[in-house]
């Protein structure tokens, strides 16, 4: 592995409008493998329009991202190929069942048949939804779907994976699932994982944390570290003084 590709994610001066309203300002970060990374904003921060840069939904003229080491705009199948994704809004198909959703992305991934259905079946099995394999979609929870999206992202075995306010509706003990899942496999997998969320509680002690606020980056670091820097004893009241109270 050469020094450049063990950088996860590699984002730098990073901006983007909609015409001539900049919600991304010069944005910029690293992650590493075994990372998780709170990426935290309040809503409008822009956090889902990095999101979709970092995806190549939309395309920046300014800035560079990489994914261990392969440029979106130069090596995009290589970038994509590496990451998972679950995006905020559900993207089931309701109609289909849990196998044939994850079918179906496999084989954009490149994977069928036997291959398939073994990776598949080990990724319910880790979110403790084997027994639902067939089941209709929409005969699942809000809890459990959003596991399938979960098993979903992972399949392809990405080592970056990406989660856009992944636990919005869900009660408290499937966001308890989601994030514990999520953390075991970064100690585990050594997968990078970046969680956007306006959340505060979802980034402990031992997490890392983005602050973006207004579209940019306010402070990044070790939750320690950033409290830290801003004076306070938690990550709530350092959030506050960063961000002036969310104004
Ligand atoms: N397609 C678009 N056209 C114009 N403005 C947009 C578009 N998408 C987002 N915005 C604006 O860009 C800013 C950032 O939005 P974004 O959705 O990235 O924030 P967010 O941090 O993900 O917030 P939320 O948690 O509410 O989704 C907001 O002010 C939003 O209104």
């Amino acid at each position: 592995m050469t020094a450049a590709s063990a950088v996860a994610l590699d984002v730098e001066g990073l901006s983007h409008a909609f015409g001539p309203r900049a919600v991304l300002r010069d944005v910029g970060f690293t992650l590493t493998p075994g990372d998780f990374t709170v990426l935290l904003g309040l809503n409008g921060a822009g956090k889902t329009t990095l999101f979709a840069l970092v995806t190549r939904l939309y395309h920046s003229r300014d800035g560079r991202i990489a994914v261990f080491g392969h440029d979106l705009r130069q090596q995009p199948s290589a970038a994509l190929a590496a990451m998972g994704v679950v995006f905020q809004q559900p993207t089931l198909d309701l109609d289909l069942t849990v196998q044939q959703n994850l079918a179906y992305h496999a084989s954009l991934h490149g994977m069928a048949g036997s291959r398939a259905r073994l990776r598949i079946g080990e990724e319910l099995e880790r979110v403790g939804l084997a027994d639902r394999r067939h089941s209709r979609v929409r005969q699942l929870s809000g809890g459990q779907r959003r596991r399938v999206e979960l098993a979903r992202a992972l399949v392809h075995d990405p080592a970056l994976l990406l989660l856009d306010e992944p636990t919005v509706g869900l009660d408290i003990e499937s966001r308890r699932f989601l994030i514990d899942h999520v953390r075991h496999l970064c100690r585990e997998r050594g997968l990078a994982v970046l969680w956007a969320t306006h959340l505060i509680d979802e980034a402990d002690d031992t997490a890392k944390v983005i602050v973006l606020h207004h579209g940019q980056v306010l402070d990044q670091g070790p939750v320690p570290q950033v409290a830290e820097r801003a004076g306070a004893g938690t990550l709530r009241a350092a959030f506050d003084r960063l961000t002036g109270g969310g104004r």
